[in-house]
């Protein structure tokens, strides 16, 4: 899968000077800062991605980083913003390989900043093998720009990297964490839980992501709407639920029908919520951690019901409102920490629950690949408890006979099976309803959908 800008970015020295470069013919004189190099450049890309990578070896969010990055470089062309969410993200999904190697070649670690750009140039020289020498002058050129004093040992390490690729490719093989190029305890974890699909868990998990499209069928119609964005040069493949597969992924903004709300963005895995709940017209149904909205909207899409969305986050509220209107769909929508239930219920049971909890997001990792440098093994325990006592309060609200899914883009036991289990000895008025006849739906990432565990639970009537 290819990413969805391809990297076409030409080495600074054949690049023309662009805006970034600082001073003028016509400034004072003054002691000159390096300059940076042209914004069309490979050298700059890296340079930018470095400050991003570095900045999650610190613990910022890489999505949020990167949204604060766009926001104050708003002259970025498609390319550069492309190029440098790329290397960005290419570069944390590898996590290990680069350190396999740098833990051999540098004997302390180096500066964030340059850290991080080594580990850029690294991921880049697999990637691209072909153009090594330009990697490593692109990744010279972009430590001078921002520390000239450590752009020597940036050119040293990268090029007895190249000299040695056997010995490289030793390191990186001998090391567990650098061969799955996840975590030892997640691997661990990963393992436990799915003996017999481990491996391929953990290639998904560092692969590029599908990109699927929701239909909203009160607006188009499934195969027409396919076959009007095949003819925008847009191909893709119906699924047997109804999600849109696309052979690539592209950006939203050149997505014909999205702004008019014929379609939305929404991964294949999670577009069973909808179908597997299944509510009916006229049904009270709450969907409990809602934001960005994307099950909601998917609900109100399937049904003319009466539904209440929930958000703890205001920000994040704010946004299943705006998909919404967008959609042409409405609910209501509340800012409300679903667990203090005295705080935001009427006291009128709902028929239907969505609990689309907080997890590891461990089944989405190749979209958000700095979890994997951030989370903690302790970390799962943590979103446990705090699944557990969200099932628990919604499970007050649920009417007797009334079904509540329970969902996770989690791949971990703790955060799935071992939760429901452990729901079902607290609560004697509930029972597990078969999912096409398993006890509960665990999708594995692949090539077509990310990873999410369906457990539908039925209270007693
Ligand atoms: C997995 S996301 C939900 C995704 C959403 N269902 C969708 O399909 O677009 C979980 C959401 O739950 C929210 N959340 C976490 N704890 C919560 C709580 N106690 N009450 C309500 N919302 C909560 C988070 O802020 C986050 O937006």
């Amino acid at each position: 899968m290819q990413p969805a800008f391809p990297v076409s970015i030409v080495p600074s020295s054949s690049a023309p000077r662009g805006s970034a470069q600082r001073g003028s013919r016509n400034s004072p004189p003054r002691r000159q800062a390096p300059a940076l190099p042209p914004q069309d450049s490979l050298a700059y890309a890296m340079l930018q991605a470095a400050q991003l990578v570095a900045g999650v070896l610190e613990g910022a969010n890489l999505t949020d980083a990167y949204e604060k990055l766009l926001k104050a470089q708003p002259g970025w062309s498609d390319a550069t913003r492309g190029a440098v969410r790329d290397l960005a993200w290419s570069t944390l999904r590898d996590y290990g390989r680069g350190d396999a190697v740098l833990s051999q070649l540098v004997p302390r670690l180096p500066p964030p900043f340059i850290h991080g750009l080594l580990l850029v140039a690294l991921c880049r020289l697999a990637q691209r093998p072909e153009q090594a020498h330009t990697v490593v002058d692109q990744a010279v050129s972009a430590a001078a720009a921002l520390m000239p004093g450590l752009k020597g040992m940036v050119n040293g390490v990268l090029r007895n990297v190249l000299r040695q690729t056997d010995a490289v490719r030793g390191w990186q093989a001998e090391d567990e964490e650098s061969r799955y190029a996840h975590p030892r305890w997640w691997i661990a974890e990963v393992r436990a839980a799915h003996p017999q699909n481990w491996e391929a868990v953990l290639a998904a998990g560092c692969s590029h992501p599908p990109m699927s499209l929701r239909i909203n069928r009160r607006r188009a119609e499934a195969q027409a709407e396919a076959a009007r964005l095949a003819a925008a040069g847009l191909p893709g493949r119906l699924l047997a639920h109804g999600a849109l597969l696309l052979e690539r992924p592209v950006a939203v903004g050149r997505l014909p029908g999205y702004a008019e709300g014929r379609l939305s963005v929404q991964d294949a895995g999670a577009q069973w919520a909808a179908r597997l709940l299944a509510p009916r017209a006229g049904e009270r149904v709450l969907d409990a951690c809602a934001a960005p909205g994307g099950k909601t909207a998917h609900l109100l899409e399937s049904a003319d019901i009466d539904l209440l969305a929930l958000e703890l986050d205001p920000q994040r509220a704010a946004r299943i409102q705006s998909n919404l209107e967008r959609l042409g769909l409405r609910a209501r929508v509340k800012t409300a920490d679903c667990r203090d239930v005295d705080g935001w219920w009427d006291g009128r049971p709902f028929d239907r629950i969505l609990a689309d909890v907080p997890c590891s997001a461990s089944g989405v990792v190749r979209r958000h690949p700095d979890i994997k440098w951030l989370r903690r093994k302790e970390d799962i325990a943590t979103f446990a408890e705090q699944q557990a006592a969200i099932l628990d309060a919604l499970w007050r609200t649920l009417a007797p006979g009334g079904t509540m899914l329970y969902v996770t883009c989690s791949v971990f036991d703790a955060e799935n099976g071992a939760q429901v289990e452990r729901f079902l000895a607290r609560h004697m008025d509930a029972e597990r309803l078969p999912i096409d006849g398993r006890p509960a739906f665990q999708l594995l990432p692949n090539a077509e959908h990310d990873g999410f565990y369906y457990a539908l639970l039925r209270k007693s009537a």
